[in-house]
């Protein structure tokens, strides 16, 4: 791809991936920490942008913190970013940059390392994120913000690898 072509390409895909995590924020499940579809969208954006998916991670997070309604449940504001489910929002761009790092190499054994890496990253952001802010020990801080999710971000790192096979298979591959 040229450059103005992979400059419209970064705009528009950054448009629709901050809109996905978004609609994966209000899917959302409400606990202390909610069940959302947010890593799904990250994972996906890093799937289809690779390391650029970091833009639309970095844009999701400033235009929710600016007061959009863009995190669980229609939130927003600095409060949800200082607040206990802050950590994980602030760790959905390195898990974008990482796992779109690794899904450049195009390998299946290097999607999934990038992914769970990714999510590992965003657990510890969260879960450290979540021990200042809300006081609270390490194992009541892993019950609260690891544990409960394993099961359903495994699943969501399957389906994004079902959906990179088929984009890979397709061969439309627009960004490196
Ligand atoms: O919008 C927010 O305030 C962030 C919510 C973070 C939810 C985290 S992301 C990782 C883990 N998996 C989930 O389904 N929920 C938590």
């Amino acid at each position: 791809m040229y450059g103005d072509e992979k400059r419209s390409a970064l705009l528009m895909y950054s448009a629709v991936f901050t809109a996905l995590i978004t609609v994966g924020g209000w899917i959302s499940v409400p606990f202390v920490v909610p069940f959302t579809l947010q890593t799904l969208f990250v994972l996906l954006a890093a799937s289809v942008m690779k390391k650029y998916a970091v833009v639309p991670a970095a844009l999701y997070v400033m235009f929710g913190t600016l007061g959009l309604p863009l995190f669980h449940n229609g939130t927003s504001g600095l409060g949800i970013l200082l607040g206990p489910t802050g950590g994980f929002l602030i760790g959905f761009i390195p898990m974008a940059f990482i796992a779109g790092v690794f899904f450049s190499k195009k390998t299946r054994a290097a999607d999934l390392s990038g992914m769970v890496l990714g999510i590992l990253v965003c657990y510890f952001c969260g879960t450290v994120w979540f021990m200042v802010s809300a006081g609270a020990s390490l194992p009541a801080a892993l019950i609260t913000c690891v544990i409960p999710f394993i099961a359903g971000d495994a699943v969501k790192i399957t389906a994004a690898e079902m959906v990179t096979l088929r984009l890979r298979k397709g061969g439309r591959l627009l960004f490196d």
